[in-house]
């Protein structure tokens, strides 16, 4: 019923589909009938008078068939198609909308198959299954109608057959549906577990441990089976049981018919028509069944659609305010935070004032808070507790894409999408000119970028062409400093650059730094020479700030969390 939507701007379609594939079956009823009257007529009487008549019927109603066959095939095409790439946009613009916490909670293999196979199994139910369900009953009723029409005892009796089917059919279903669920997200697992292995491959093989995932995968692809074989073993139950039903209501037919025939209840016509007829009869029996099953496996995987549809984007826009003119003062206000999934918070009692223009610098050891500070800047998470503002408006009654257009960030792993350089470059900023692209890539030593095989044009990410970390790092940093945003938020982006490159980034990036508020984490002293003030994070609560020499004098913590970082090389 929630699908409707879905499948409402296609109600069109639809119905010529029930209709076209209703002609089809009617008119494959006109054979039996038309054979009625060939045996109970020119047989019968030895003549050909009338042969002609029907023959022409009987070829014209065969020509009506593969029309409506067309018509309808067409229509479930067109019909199928749209409905599941709708049912996939909104699904697709929905996990875009979903915060970092909700895909952080989400194997990535469980989004995978919610959005393809889950789909495709809606999909094609909606567009054909629903309908057929629907064509199939009146089909059913139709044919139960002319049979009673033609004896009635024997067509009550073919009526009451759908009784037994329906109770085999729940039975069916009860066993089956939670199978079907939990193959499904078995199968989800199991393409997790595929994702996890191409995208680490390097490193399973740099530890020699592919046998171990082989095993890994051979247990989950085990398990998939097991479920799958349970699956075919609840189907072997009931189908032989349901098969059965239309065979012993044909064997009924021919004794009970027989029996009539010699009584004169019957012509020889009746009965071959009626046996004709059956076999129309025991098609809807038969599929109604599948179509059932069908309509159980679209319903699972519709709700596992619906898992993530009905997911909150935790992150909203709240009673926006007019658009600001972002000068780039950023406060923290006793701003404590929380990860959904922990018991204790992260961050406490944060208290920070970054002045316009002002590089504050985040120091503290691995796991103190930093990069989860940053995050709450953009509004990928939510603080649990006091505010962040900026020119003194509370960040979260911003309208999101203004928050994101001043705020840009490049974090300590820079990922790189399969597009061209200059779409990487300008993602958050499509509209940005030549020149500020040529600006930006500048400040990020990355001009490296124009003697690419096709230059900016060259198709770079996934399937692209391969670049060294230092390079993906660049070019990561050149997309958050293009259209010089107001707020930057730099989570280590130096770390992957060599101390020659490092010296250079940080020379082009002094003159970005000048005008640009900036939050920046830092893991060593040369970093740090970039920031006007530094805060010293202590398990989640700002310990000490001062200027870098304030602190290497005061502060001992100060000097040990410098001291203790490994990268840092003599210069
Ligand atoms: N998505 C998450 N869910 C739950 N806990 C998390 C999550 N991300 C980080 N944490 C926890 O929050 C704490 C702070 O992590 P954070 O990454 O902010 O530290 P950090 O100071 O940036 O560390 P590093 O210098 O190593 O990058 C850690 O204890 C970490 O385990």
């Amino acid at each position: 019923m929630r699908l409707r939507t879905y499948a409402r701007p296609h109600a069109a379609r639809l119905l010529v589909l029930l209709f076209s594939a209703a002609a089809a079956q009617a008119l494959q009823i006109v054979g039996p009938l038309l054979t009625q009257r060939l045996i109970d007529g020119p047989v019968r009487h030895r003549t050909t008078d009338g042969l002609w008549v029907l023959a022409g019927l009987a070829l014209l109603a065969a020509l009506l068939i593969q029309v409506s066959d067309y018509i309808g095939r067409r229509a479930h095409a067109t019909g199928s198609v749209g409905i599941e790439t709708a049912l996939r946009t909104d699904l697709y613009g929905h996990m875009q909308r979903l915060s970092l916490s909700f895909h952080e909670r989400w194997q990535s293999g469980q989004l995978l198959s919610r959005a393809t196979s889950d789909l495709r199994a809606v999909g094609s139910f909606l567009a054909f299954g629903s309908v057929f369900i629907v064509l199939q009953t009146v089909t059913y009723l139709g044919v139960s109608i002319v049979l009673i029409s033609i004896y009635w005892p024997l067509g009550l009796l073919v009526t009451a057959g759908v009784l037994p089917v329906m109770v085999l059919t729940y039975g069916l279903s009860r066993s089956y549906l939670p199978l079907s669920r939990r193959l499904q997200d078995e199968v989800g697992d199991l393409t997790s577990l595929v994702e996890e292995s191409v995208l680490g491959f390097r490193t399973i093989r740099a530890f020699g441990r592919h046998r171990y995932l082989n095993e890994k995968f051979a247990e989950a692809a085990g398990q998939v089976k097991r479920t799958g074989l349970a699956q075919g073993m609840v189907i072997a139950r009931y189908w032989p049981a349901i098969e059965a039903v239309p065979g012993f209501l044909l064997g009924a037919t021919l004794l009970g018919g027989a029996h009539a025939v010699a009584n004169g209840a019957m012509t020889v016509g009746e009965l071959v028509a009626f046996v004709g007829l059956l076999t129309f009869a025991i098609w809807p029996l038969d599929s109604l069944g599948w179509l059932l099953g069908e309509a159980q496996q679209a319903a699972t995987a519709a709700q596992r659609v619906y898992e993530i549809l009905d997911a909150e984007p935790g992150i909203v826009d709240r009673t926006p305010t007019e658009q600001l003119d972002v000068r780039g003062h950023l406060r923290f206000e006793d701003v404590s935070f929380r990860y959904p999934t922990e018991k204790d918070p992260v961050l406490q009692h944060v208290d920070l004032d970054v002045r316009p223009g002002e590089t504050l610098a985040l120091a503290g050891v691995s796991g103190s808070g930093k990069t989860t500070l940053t995050l709450l800047v953009d509004r990928l998470h939510d603080v649990s507790g006091g505010r962040i503002t900026l020119d003194g408006v509370d960040i979260r009654d911003l309208p999101l894409e203004t928050l994101r257009t001043h705020v840009s960030a490049a974090f300590e792993d820079p990922t790189l999408f399969s597009a061209s350089v200059r779409e990487n470059i300008t993602l958050g900023r499509p509209d940005a000119t030549d020149e500020e692209v040529a600006a930006a890539l500048r400040i990020a030593q990355a001009e490296f970028a124009y003697d690419l095989p096709w230059g900016l044009d060259t198709r770079i990410g996934e399937k692209g062409l391969s670049l060294s970390g230092g390079q993906r790092q660049r070019l990561a940093l050149a997309r958050a400093v293009v259209g010089r945003p107001r707020v930057l938020v730099l989570d280590d982006p130096l770390s992957a650059l060599d101390v020659e490159t490092e010296a250079l980034v940080e020379k082009a990036l002094r003159t970005v730094l000048t005008g640009t508020t900036a939050l920046l984490v830092v893991h060593r002293p040369s970093t740090v020479v970039l920031a006007d003030r530094v805060a010293l994070l202590d398990g989640g609560t700002i310990a000490a700030v001062g200027t870098h020499e304030e602190l290497l004098a005061t502060v001992p913590a100060y000097r040990n969390v410098l001291d203790a970082t490994p990268q840092e090389v003599p210069r």
